[in-house]
């Protein structure tokens, strides 16, 4: 009872109007059997001269039913939508709402995620808002049948309990079939993923090249079909028991209603009661038996529940969505908020990492970096792959917090100040491409036209707009109307634009995680010229594993196994003769001879 009035709940995402339209159509809906039966009655009991009034009485009971079925789906769906769209924004916002990224990428997060925002493609799978419309829908079937138990209380109370309990016998056993066979359903749920995963995979561009060259295409078919009989092969055996019990379930309704009938038959032969009122009570029980077998929102409940289930356990897992400057009916938000506030007139902070350590579930990653990154500064973080260069920026980032160990900014620790992240901008290895347009993908928000083409300039993307049809309002994707799709190198410069806009907003700490590794050399060399002028007065933590891109940095630190294992300029770095020298002179000299400069561990054994 408590998950229905949950549901119920949910309509205030759908807006006063739209429920309480959706509210009237249900009910409307609801007790049309029951005026129809008293239309008939008098319509029946009329003779020629006084038909007017039944036949008005008929008339407008059957119009208003069906204004209401016409407008009942519609409406139902508007409602439901809006409820659906509160649901997911509410979800994107729990997620969000964790500063750090452990959260999110827990199996068990993810796989919530995914069962509360699923969308509804099989017969079982039902939304919150299929499950709010649909409990609103039971309500209207329970006053149906009172409408319809009233009109046969009229003849006779005895036969209200005569049609009514096996009816409702009937629903109750009828929606338990339904619960039962929806947990065969979900029970396979895992090989369900699965078979659609391979579905999926098999029907997509890129995956559909490496099966052709392979020739896996049976393969993968193999894995599609076993999968599938796996998860739906109990579901089909159930499905012929439902239909076996079906006919035995259909009894009991149908023998209450033969009851009833048989009873006004006789009770009419012997004069007792009119042929107009035994009409109007035969059109009753038919009512009542119609009501009674309809258990689609049994379907819905337990279609919705799983989905209830996971948001809730979303909302203990965080309890603290991202604040929203949400449009409170539909649970929208606004795009073009301008996320940034004044910016701040401070310098960057002196960060200090202390006795840092931070391992991934089965993986340690740091282990135990002491490192001061001075206001201002610029720091270059190498070191093979693995070493924990990413890792060390994204705690820097807040997106993880250290295992032990503190990070501190002018002395506070960076998990104590609540917008640290509003002080940082990233370019990250693997930057989002907004399927939107280039002014969105660079501003996330609202645009300061004059910065944006700034920043535009900055990083190298002037000649990309001029030839961009739309400018700036170029959608970034084929699948957008006059969307047009960058190369490589031109999504990592947009990435650039991103960033950059975010220190002139106000963020004081620039990342910057491998930001040319796609551009092309005179691109590279170029940027890497005018990046001390593009960063002035903002402290900058640059990854990169082409060395000769670092060498300006004003200090160059070596990661090996999670530990600075050296610091110091280039120059300094080269006389000491250690690690960094050893790569360094290794690229240069396969760079003179025309090789990719990039090293990994192999080289260096
Ligand atoms: N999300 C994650 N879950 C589990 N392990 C991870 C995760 N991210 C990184 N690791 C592991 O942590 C270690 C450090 O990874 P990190 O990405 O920090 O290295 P890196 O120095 O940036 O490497 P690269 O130069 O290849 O980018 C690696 O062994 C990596 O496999």
């Amino acid at each position: 009872m408590r998950e229905r009035l949950d549901l119920l709940r949910l309509f205030r995402y759908a807006g006063p109007a739209v429920s309480i339209a959706l509210t009237v159509m249900v009910l409307i809906d609801a007790v049309v059997p029951a005026g129809i039966a008293i239309a008939v009655q008098e319509l029946v009991a009329a003779d020629g001269r006084s038909a007017l009034a039944p036949v008005l009485l008929m008339s407008g009971v059957v119009l208003a039913g069906q204004l209401a079925l016409a407008f009942r789906l519609p409406v139902g769906r508007l409602a439901a939508d809006r409820i659906d769209g509160a649901h997911r924004t509410r979800i994107a916002a729990l997620v969000m709402g964790v500063p750090t990224v452990d959260v999110a990428e827990r199996q068990d997060v993810q796989d919530r995620v995914k069962t509360t925002t699923a969308e509804p493609r099989d017969w079982v799978d039902r939304t919150s808002g299929d499950g709010a419309v649909s409990q609103l829908e039971l309500a209207g079937h329970a006053v149906g049948m009172a409408s319809s138990a009233a009109v046969l209380a009229w003849w006779s109370w005895w036969l209200v309990p005569a049609t009514v309990i096996p009816a409702v016998c009937f629903r109750m056993m009828h929606g338990r079939q339904w619960v039962r066979h929806f947990r065969i359903w979900v029970e396979g749920v895992l090989y369900h993923r699965r078979w659609k995963y391979w579905g999926e995979i098999a029907t997509t561009p890129a995956a559909g090249r490496e099966l052709r060259v392979f020739g896996a295409g049976e393969w993968l078919l193999g894995h599609y079909t076993r999968d599938m009989r796996t998860h739906v092969d109990p579901v089909w055996e159930d499905d012929r028991l439902v239909l076996r019990r079906l006919w035995l379930a259909l009894l009991l309704p149908l023998a209450g209603c033969t009851a009833a009938f048989t009873w006004v038959a006789l009770g009419t032969a012997a004069g007792q009661g009119s042929v107009a009122l035994e009409v109007a009570v035969v059109t009753a029980a038919w009512s009542v038996f119609s009501v009674a077998i309809r258990t689609d929102d049994v379907i819905s409940l337990e279609g919705a529940r799983p989905v209830r289930r996971a948001a809730g356990e979303l909302e203990r897992i965080n309890p603290e969505p991202i604040p929203l400057r949400a449009h409170a009916e539909t649970g929208g938000a606004d795009p073009r908020a301008d996320r940034f506030g004044e910016p701040p007139a401070s310098p960057p902070p002196l960060l200090r990492f202390e006795d840092v350590r931070f391992g991934y579930p089965g993986r340690q990653a740091l282990n135990g970096v002491d490192l001061e990154i001075r206001p201002g500064e610029s720091l270059a973080l190498v070191g093979l792959n693995g070493a924990g260069k990413s890792t060390l920026t994204k705690l820097l980032a807040g997106l993880y917090r250290p295992d032990s160990g503190r990070i501190l900014a002018d002395g506070t620790d960076i998990a104590d100040i609540p917008d640290w992240q509003s002080r940082l901008s990233v370019v990250f290895q693997d930057f989002l491409k907004y399927p939107l347009s280039l002014r969105d993908n660079i501003t996330l928000g609202a645009a300061d036209p004059e910065l944006l083409s700034d920043v535009v300039r900055d990083a190298g993307l002037v000649p990309v707009v001029s030839r961009l049809s739309g400018g700036y309002d170029t959608p970034l994707s084929r699948s957008r109307t006059a969307g047009v799709d960058l190369s490589g190198g031109q999504w990592q410069q947009v990435a650039l634009a991103r960033a950059l806009y975010a220190t002139r907003r106000g963020a004081r700490i620039l990342v910057l995680d491998e930001p040319t590794a796609h551009l092309d050399v005179r691109t590279e060399h170029d940027l890497f010229q005018r990046l001390p002028d593009l960063t002035e007065g903002i402290s900058v933590v640059l990854i990169s594993h082409r060395l000769s891109t670092v060498r300006q940095a004003d200090r160059i630190v070596l990661l090996d196994g999670g530990r600075i294992t050296e610091s110091g300029t280039h120059e300094e770095l080269m006389a000491e003769g250690g690690q960094y020298a050893a790569m360094y002179a290794l690229q240069a000299r396969r760079f003179s001879q025309g090789y990719d400069d990039r090293l990994d561990e192999g080289d260096l054994a």
